[in-house]
C-alpha cells in the first residue's frame, strides 16, 4: 500500500482537521460536515495527480487548446452513513464518476465492547477495471473499510483503489495494508496514535456519524 498521509506537510487542510475534533466547534453539525466535504475535495485534489492523463482538444470562442484530461472511469464508493459529507466533498470534484453506497455498522452482540461489522445496504455499479475511491472518515480499527472491499468485490476487479480517510490509527492502517492489492493507495489527512478499548480513534474526533447526522438509539 502506498501511504499518502498529508498532514506531514502544513496547509489549510490543518484548520479544517483542528475544527472537526476540537469540542467547542464540532457540536455545529452544518460546519462539521462541511468541513468533512471540504477534506474530501483535498484529498480528491491530492489523489487526482496520480490518475491516467490524454490530451484533448477544447475549443475556447477564439481557438484551439490542448488539455491534458483525465480518463480513468471512476467509481466513488462511500460507507454509510459517516461517509456522505466526504462522498460530496470528492463528487464535488470527481462530479461524472459512478457511484456506490455500502453500509457498514459496528453490531455488539449483548451490548458487548466486542463487535462485529454488519454490511446490509448494498447498491454499486460494476467496477471491472474501473478506478475505486472508497471512501471513510474513520479508519479506527479497520474492519468496516475491510468488510466492504470484500462485499465491492463481487462487482469485479478494480484496475485501481484509492483508499480516502479523514483520521486514521495506526493500528488500523496496519490492520488493512496487506489486505488490499499492493498499488492500492491511502489517501489520508490524520493519524492518530492509538485506539481505546471500543474501537475509538484517540484523540480523534468521537462519533462521526453521530457528529454529522445526530446520534441513534
Ligand atoms: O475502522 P472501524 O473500526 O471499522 O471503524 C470505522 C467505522 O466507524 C464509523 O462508522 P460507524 O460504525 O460509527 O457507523 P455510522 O457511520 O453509521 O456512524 C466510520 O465511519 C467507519 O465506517
Ligand atoms: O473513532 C471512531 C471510531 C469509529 N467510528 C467513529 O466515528 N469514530
Ligand atoms: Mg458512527
Amino acid at each position: 500500500m502506498i501511504i499518502h498521509h498529508l498532514q506531514e506537510e502544513n496547509s489549510i487542510l490543518n484548520k479544517f482537521i483542528a475544527e472537526i475534533r476540537d469540542v467547542k466547534i464540532q457540536k455545529d453539525s452544518l460546519r462539521f460536515r462541511r468541513n468533512i466535504e471540504r477534506i474530501g475535495e483535498v484529498l480528491g485534489y491530492e489523489l487526482s495527480k496520480k490518475l491516467s492523463y490524454s490530451d484533448v482538444s477544447i475549443e475556447t470562442p477564439l481557438g484551439v487548446k490542448r488539455e491534458q484530461l483525465s480518463s480513468n472511469e471512476v467509481v466513488l464508493c462511500s460507507i454509510l452513513r459517516a461517509g456522505l459529507p466526504l462522498h460530496q466533498g470528492l463528487l464535488n470534484y470527481f462530479d461524472d464518476a459512478e457511484n456506490a453506497f455500502i453500509s457498514a455498522y459496528r453490531h455488539h452482540p449483548n451490548n458487548n465492547a466486542e463487535f462485529e461489522i454488519v454490511v446490509e445496504y448494498f447498491a454499486a455499479p460494476s467496477v471491472e477495471n474501473k478506478t475505486l475511491l472508497l471512501a471513510d472518515p474513520m479508519l479506527a480499527t479497520g474492519q468496516s473499510l475491510v468488510s466492504v472491499y470484500e462485499a465491492i468485490k463481487k462487482q469485479g476487479i478494480p484496475k485501481e483503489i484509492h483508499i480516502v480517510v479523514v483520521i486514521g490509527s495506526k493500528e488500523g492502517i496496519e490492520f488493512i495494508e496487506d489486505k488490499f492489492p499492493e498499488n492500492t493507495h491511502l489517501w489520508i489527512a490524520a493519524v492518530d496514535d492509538t485506539l481505546n478499548s471500543k474501537g475509538y480513534i484517540v484523540p480523534g474526533l468521537g462519533d462521526a456519524g453521530d457528529l454529522a447526522f445526530g446520534s441513534k438509539l
